[in-house]
């Protein structure tokens, strides 16, 4: 292998889990729907874990951009037809020894407008004060439009007893509409979710173009964004006999991400030129589009650059198909 890489020093070899989601779309029918979703719960239920299983790599440009005037959007996902649209709910129901109500009022902010609310509960941990508070606040908040749905999550921890005695007591303290049994993390009952919230939306046009949302695969993104680089950096010629692709993209727990990407020449004599004198450009570029996927990502990033040569490429429909573009026998 005379590959050359070149990323940050802790090069751990990756997981089976590695790549990503597939980002093949639900072909779309019936009427569109759309609306917004706030995930609640204490500190801890999996908030982030959920909404990342649900949203996959479909983070929309507009979602990084955009503050609405009701919330601030940490997602969209597209299920079928319809446009979940994941709200904020910044600084909601941390524990206190006593409740604040005032504070949670002001707070309740992106739940209030939300169509749907999921309230996460962990299984291992139960009803606790702080779920308590947090049914309290529902009980006095909900307005009669907004649907309220159950997510107990971290079922791998519980035994199927435990569950059931647990969403009893739960559905007694609250009459939620739908009762799920999730693991965030390994996505066990994620898909049910999701098929319940797009299906349980209201009717009406979507909030974003599907363009701006289903057709941006954050690997696509980043691979733009390297591409972008080198362009800056390499002779005219060169950027248009090169492409990038996104190989594998992991979501650490620690909060990071890991990025793979190849670099696809045509020429031999182009992979020394995007390396550079001992390897200079290419650090470079990846110093550059890292920055870039760190301020979009809102996350750490190890970018990890790999220069191949393909003389081919242009005429390989893989390569086409991962740009998003239509190849055509004979038309390349
Ligand atoms: N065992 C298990 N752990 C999970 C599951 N879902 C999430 N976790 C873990 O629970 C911890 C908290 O998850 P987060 O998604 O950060 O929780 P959060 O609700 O967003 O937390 P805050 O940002 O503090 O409000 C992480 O260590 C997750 O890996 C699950 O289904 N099973």
């Amino acid at each position: 292998m005379s590959d050359q890489e070149t990323g940050p020093d802790d090069a751990t070899p990756m997981g089976d889990n590695a790549m990503m989601p597939d980002s093949a779309q639900a072909p779309v029918e019936g009427p569109t729907r759309a609306g917004f979703v706030a995930l609640i719960g204490e500190p801890n239920a999996g908030k982030s874990t959920l909404l990342n299983k649900m949203v996959g790599a479909k983070v929309s440009i507009v979602t990084h951009k955009v503050q609405t005037t009701r919330a601030r959007i940490r997602g969209v996902a597209m299920e079928g037809a319809a446009q979940i649209v994941f709200v904020d709910t910044p600084g909601l129901f941390r524990p206190r020894r006593r409740l604040d109500r005032a504070m949670v009022a002001a707070a309740w902010g992106g739940a209030a407008d939300a169509d749907v609310v999921v309230l996460l509960v962990e299984a291992h941990r139960g009803l606790t004060d702080g779920v308590t508070a947090i049914l309290e606040a529902l009980r006095e908040r909900v307005g009669p439009a907004q649907r309220v749905a159950l997510a107990i999550n971290k079922i791998d921890r519980v035994k199927a007893e435990v569950l059931l005695a647990l969403s009893a007591k739960l559905n007694a303290a609250f009459a939620f509409e739908e009762t799920f049994m999730i693991s965030a993390e390994r996505g066990h009952g994620v898909g049910a979710l999701r098929a319940w919230l797009g299906g349980t939306l209201p009717e009406g046009p979507w909030f974003y173009p599907e363009d701006q949302i289903a057709d941006l695969p954050m690997r696509q993104i980043a691979a733009e964004m390297t591409r972008e680089k080198l362009t800056l950096r390499l002779h005219e010629e060169i950027p248009y006999q090169l492409t990038v692709e996104t190989e594998a993209w992991e979501d650490r727990r620690d909060g990071s991400t890991r990025i793979d990407q190849i670099i696809y020449v045509a020429r031999d004599g182009h992979k020394g030129i995007i390396l550079g004198h001992k390897g200079e450009t290419i650090k470079s570029v990846n110093v550059a589009a890292r920055a870039e996927m760190v301020e979009f990502l809102g996350r750490p990033v190890h970018l990890f650059l790999q220069v191949k040569v393909r003389p081919n490429w242009l005429e390989e429909s893989e390569r086409y198909s991962e740009m998003g573009l239509e190849f055509k026998d004979g038309n390349a």
